[in-house]
């Protein structure tokens, strides 16, 4: 399996790329990595370093690529921050390149937008593009519950309101969302829960809240989310292998009380996760 990611990439820490690319070719997975930005460490410090490139560094890369005659081999294209709305664009510029060259692939979605709490925190532009244009052209997306009430204008308090949600914006494009961090009525105050629909179905997956806060949790959890979706074609069994490796990543950081999450040294938990969880029909 080859995956196209075009997402920001850090020199130290795991956030973007540098959260998403070890995981999957943990999985066995060729990973193509385009980066969005260069940065010195994550903006969760409040300094870093770096550059924003623009969108035409991405097609060029993508043309470099294209004239390799390898589109045709891309099972899927994976995005997150988008750092402004030209580099959407090239995205989705790519996204159409792959999906003529074969027609099978997968275009997975991150939607960073924001979180419950810090607000909205990417530039002016890009929540109205995710929505208008990144969104409706994706197979699969992964919104946390602050991205999905955003990009549905449904204010999602309980599980019928979330599932409402999701089906409200599979009805603009994509067939399979994934709700990441989502706490509604139903959740216990110790316990975070993923919600997957497809198809008309549901499932949620809940685990133990671990008291961390960490960046880059989501971008892992997008990679893992497609490589096992694609192989699988359930969205049921994804999220059942993406939340157990993710929560099995998490609880060694915590115990390790680390401010970067354990790519590499948790690595073990992407293929053997220690601990799984139900994933339960609702
Ligand atoms: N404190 C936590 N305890 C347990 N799991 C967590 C915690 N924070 C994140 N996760 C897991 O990581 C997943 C993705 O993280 P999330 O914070 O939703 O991503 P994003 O950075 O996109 O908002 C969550 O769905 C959850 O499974
Ligand atoms: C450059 C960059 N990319 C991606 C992210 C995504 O982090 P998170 O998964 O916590 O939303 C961050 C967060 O700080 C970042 O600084
Ligand atoms: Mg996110």
């Amino acid at each position: 399996m080859n995956v196209l990611s075009i997402q920001s990439h850090v020199a130290y820490g795991h956030v973007g790329n540098a959260s998403a690319v070890f995981p999957m070719q943990r999985l066995g997975v060729e990973v193509w990595a385009v980066h969005t930005v260069q940065f010195s460490n994550h903006t969760g410090y409040g300094a870093w370093r770096g550059r924003v490139f623009d969108g035409p560094a991405i097609e060029e890369l993508v043309e470099g690529i294209a004239e390799r005659g390898v589109l045709s081999s891309c099972d899927g294209v994976l995005s997150g921050y988008m750092g402004s709305a030209d580099i959407g664009t090239a995205i989705l510029r790519a996204v159409a390149r792959v999906r003529e060259a074969n027609p099978a692939a997968l275009y997975c979605c991150d939607p960073v937008i924001g979180d419950i709490g810090r607000g909205v925190f990417v530039r002016p532009g890009i929540p109205e593009f995710m929505r208008d244009h990144a969104v409706p052209a994706a197979d699969i997306i992964t919104p946390n519950q602050f991205e999905l009430d955003y990009l549905s204008g449904i204010e999602t308090r309980t599980l019928a309101d979330a599932k409402a949600a999701v089906a409200a914006v599979q009805a603009s494009g994509p067939k399979v969302v994934l709700v990441t961090s989502l706490h509604t009525e139903e959740t216990p105050d110790d316990s975070i829960d993923m919600l997957a629909g497809a198809g008309g179905q549901f499932w949620r997956l809940r685990t133990p809240r671990l008291s961390l806060s960490v960046n880059g949790a989501g971008d892992a959890t997008a990679a893992l989310f497609l490589v096992h979706y694609a192989r699988s074609r359930s969205a049921g069994e994804a999220l059942g292998a993406a939340a157990a490796s993710i929560y099995g990543l998490l609880r060694r950081t915590a115990e390790a009380g680390a401010r970067e999450i354990l790519t590499v040294a948790a690595q073990e938990e992407f293929v053997a996760p220690s601990r799984t969880f139900p994933v339960e029909a609702v």
